[in-house]
């Protein structure tokens, strides 16, 4: 990475930052928000331009963190309507738009303007999309630039993790790096506390990018462990889903935590036996991740199960959302199963993974969602934890 750095014409010192008070208040800090006040920071010294991929919910939330630090942040979104109506006013037309963005972020719909110059590249596209998408644009994409993926879940068609899909559309040479964590894009633009983890094999770029976004109210940690990160963020929102079916079901708080908890359980068996580490999946992009989704009020993939728990079927949900917004849990749960059932070995699997079993039946409407719950919590008498045994 340090040789990538140099042939921008960047320093090949560490990223020295500065820590002072912001000045600048939150944008719509509500006054009981949380704020750890931490730390803030100056833009680094020399010259850095950030291009986010996906004007989404979470595309908005990252460029705000990033202008935040004084850094030029460029928005690549797909209308021009919607590029002028940002850089007009400064809020996204239908996204948040009651939230103000930094004046540091640009928005564009044109792909060579947003590009050309980047220092780091942020993707926020839903995963199901990420493929095609940088497809059509992967010439504008100029080599060596680091690209942080945002995005998390499997992809149905090759059932391969974000780092896969990066791979084969941007090429093996270029470094990755993830982002995970319970960070819901409201909080992230309301300056409220948030804690995230940016996964990396190359563990200066992920200290690069973890100084590059750090400030008040926004705390980075970094790990190399990309699988375990990638597991956690695609796993949790299938629980999250379980959760609120859960909820939507008339079900109490000792089943739902029950429910999530042993979804954790096949979350860690997942991610040990793809090769993540069990300290990863207890952590934010884990654990972490699994309780913001399960038992705040943001999250979409919770608020898809519990429509499924009140009875509406998976494309009747789908078919209402109409594409402005992802729940990534629904066609990742079905990927995951596909996936398990490919790259694990073993006999009935779908004991070893019932929640993550049964949810893809339930989606399917292959299975009622009380039948489901019932399915689960009928299991025949055995160890809490299979690692004991050892
Ligand atoms: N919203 C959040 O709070 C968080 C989201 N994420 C992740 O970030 C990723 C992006 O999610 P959001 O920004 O929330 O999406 P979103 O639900 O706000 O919006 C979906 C976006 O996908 C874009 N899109 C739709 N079809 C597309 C296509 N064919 N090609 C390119 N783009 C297309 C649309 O422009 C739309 O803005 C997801 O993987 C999500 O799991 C992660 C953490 C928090
Ligand atoms: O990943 C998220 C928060 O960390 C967002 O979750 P939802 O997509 O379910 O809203």
């Amino acid at each position: 990475f340090s040789q990538q750095r140099r042939q921008r014409n960047a320093p090949s010192n560490r990223l020295q930052i500065q820590q002072h008070q912001r000045t600048s208040s939150p944008t719509t800090h509500s006054s009981t928000s949380l704020s750890l006040n931490l730390k803030s920071s100056s833009p680094p010294p020399y010259p850095v331009r950030v291009t986010v991929l996906g004007g989404g919910n979470f595309g908005l939330a990252l460029a705000s963190v990033v202008a935040k630090k004084g850094v030029p942040t460029t928005l690549l979104v797909r209308s021009e309507d919607v590029a002028s109506h940002i850089n007009e006013n400064h809020r996204h037309p239908t996204k948040m738009s009651d939230i103000a963005l930094p004046r540091l972020v640009r928005a564009t719909s044109n792909t060579k303007e947003a590009l050309n110059d980047a220092t780091y590249i942020i993707h926020a596209v839903p995963v199901q999309y990420t493929r095609s998408f940088l497809e059509s644009i992967k010439e504008e994409i100029p080599p060596n630039v680091p690209v942080l993926s945002a995005s998390k879940g499997i992809e149905t068609s090759s059932l391969g993790f974000m780092a896969d899909i990066l791979k084969e559309c941007l090429g093996e040479d270029r470094s990755y790096a993830f982002l995970s964590g319970p960070s819901f894009a409201r909080e992230i633009c309301e300056g409220v506390a948030t804690a995230v983890v940016i996964a990396c094999e190359d563990l200066m770029l992920a200290d690069d990018l973890a100084e590059l976004m750090s400030q008040e109210d926004f705390l980075v940690f970094t790990t190399k462990d990309v699988i375990g990160v990638e597991v956690g963020g695609a796993v949790k929102n299938v629980i999250a889903i379980a959760a609120g079916m859960c909820e939507g079901l008339g079900l109490g708080t000792n089943a739902m935590s029950g429910l999530v908890t042993r979804g954790c359980g096949e979350m860690r068996r997942l991610g040990i036996y793809l090769g993540g580490r069990p300290s990863t999946i207890s952590g934010l992009s884990g654990v972490g991740d699994t309780f913001g989704t399960c038992f705040g009020p943001l999250s979409r993939n919770r608020r898809f199960g519990y429509r499924l728990g009140k009875g509406e079927t998976a494309e009747e949900i789908k078919a209402s959302m109409g594409g402005s917004e992802v729940a990534e849990g629904v066609d990742t749960s079905i990927a995951l199963v596909k996936m398990i059932k490919e790259k694990c070995k073993g006999y009935r699997l779908d004991l070893k993974y019932p929640i993550l079993f049964g949810m893809a039946e339930i989606i399917e409407g292959r299975m009622k969602p009380m039948e489901g719950m019932q399915k689960i919590m009928n299991f025949p008498v055995r160890m809490e934890n299979y690692d004991e045994r050892f």
